[in-house]
């Protein structure tokens, strides 16, 4: 018998909206300027999707922070959502709002200002209401559905990361917080011994466990407070570096099956899970009062006028 601690524990027959009651205060955060994301892991057909997406009939994590995101919160004000939206295959980014032929090559940059991450060349979304990211969302979703077919891949094999960048500008003091919110549906953690996987699939399986034993490693350089983190390793870990570690305030979702004959790979993800608790994150929000927005402005056209000489 192995015991294990965790914040949460939410056992079989929890409801979504249960699951949202623990986790839903994430977007409080994201419009109260902070960097925040939330990711599932766990073996294939363990319910990641349906904790992070959910369906029509039991929605999950992202229609309910999506409708909380507009709602304001405790703080009312303007809300709007930059998205992206993509797919990480083979450490191979798709991109999944862009509908037309391949466009210019996907990089990811950090930005220096916010500190947040994001993949230049990726389309990007600004939606102010629920339903418009919403639709967004599920564009991109059906948009999985035919490059995993072009590709020949399940869905189930790439990484889906939701990127939101929120801007909040509250009503009563016109201060502008600038937060993110990334939901990260991860590649299933099976091991490749057990699935007895052959060709494409063991490529397939060989990368998923690159990325995510690039993400312990991070994990790991993390809990060990060492000087290098490896987040250059794998595009996963790239992708996620502003939300591991550092400033942001991350939440993780170890999705398990109950079966006895799953039982090694329920041990795998709780030490795993067991690893990544082990991090501390320093969360530091990011927001622009309306005296620093008129210094920054200030700033500008001094140096306009310094270069027009
Ligand atoms: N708590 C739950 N209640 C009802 N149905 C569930 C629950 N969890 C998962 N399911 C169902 O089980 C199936 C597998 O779940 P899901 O696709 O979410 O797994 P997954 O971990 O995302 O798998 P993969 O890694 O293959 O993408 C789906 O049909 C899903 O609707």
């Amino acid at each position: 018998m192995r015991r294990y601690e965790f914040d949460a524990c939410l056992p079989e027959g929890t409801t979504q909206e249960q699951v949202y009651d623990e986790v839903g205060d994430v977007v409080q955060s994201a419009l109260d300027g902070y960097k925040v994301c939330v990711f599932a892991y766990g073996q294939t057909g363990s319910g990641k999707t349906h904790t992070m997406v959910g369906s029509d009939n039991a929605p999950g994590l992202l229609p309910r922070c999506a409708r909380q995101m507009f709602a304001g919160g405790d703080s009312k004000g303007n809300v709007a959502v930059r998205c992206q939206i993509l797919e990480l295959y083979q450490d191979n980014l798709v991109d999944l709002l862009h509908s037309g032929s391949k466009g210019s090559a996907l990089t990811i940059r950090r930005d220096a200002s916010t500190g947040n991450v994001s993949v230049e060349n990726a389309e990007t979304v600004t939606c102010t209401d629920a339903d418009a990211l919403l639709d967004v969302c599920k564009k991109a979703f059906s948009r999985r559905a035919t490059a995993s077919t072009k590709m020949n891949v399940e869905s189930s094999r790439s990484h889906l990361m939701l990127m939101f960048s929120t801007e909040h500008v509250a009503d009563n003091t016109g201060a502008i917080s600038k937060g993110k919110l990334t939901l990260v549906d991860l590649a299933g953690s099976e091991r490749v011994k057990k699935s007895g996987a052959e060709g494409k699939l063991l490529d397939e399986a060989k990368a998923i466990n690159q990325s995510l034993s690039a993400l312990g490693d991070v994990v790991s350089a993390l809990t060990k407070g060492e000087k290098h983190i490896p987040y250059r390793n794998s595009r996963l870990t790239q992708l996620m570096s502003d939300s591991l570690g550092g400033q942001a305030k991350t939440l993780m979702i170890v999705n398990v099956s109950p079966l006895g004959e799953d039982s090694s790979e329920t041990k795998n993800s709780l030490d795993y899970a067991s690893r990544v608790k082990l991090v501390t994150n320093d969360a530091s929000k990011s927001i622009e009062t309306k005296t620093v927005l008129a210094l920054k402005k200030e700033v500008d056209e001094l140096k306009k006028k310094l270069s027009s000489k």
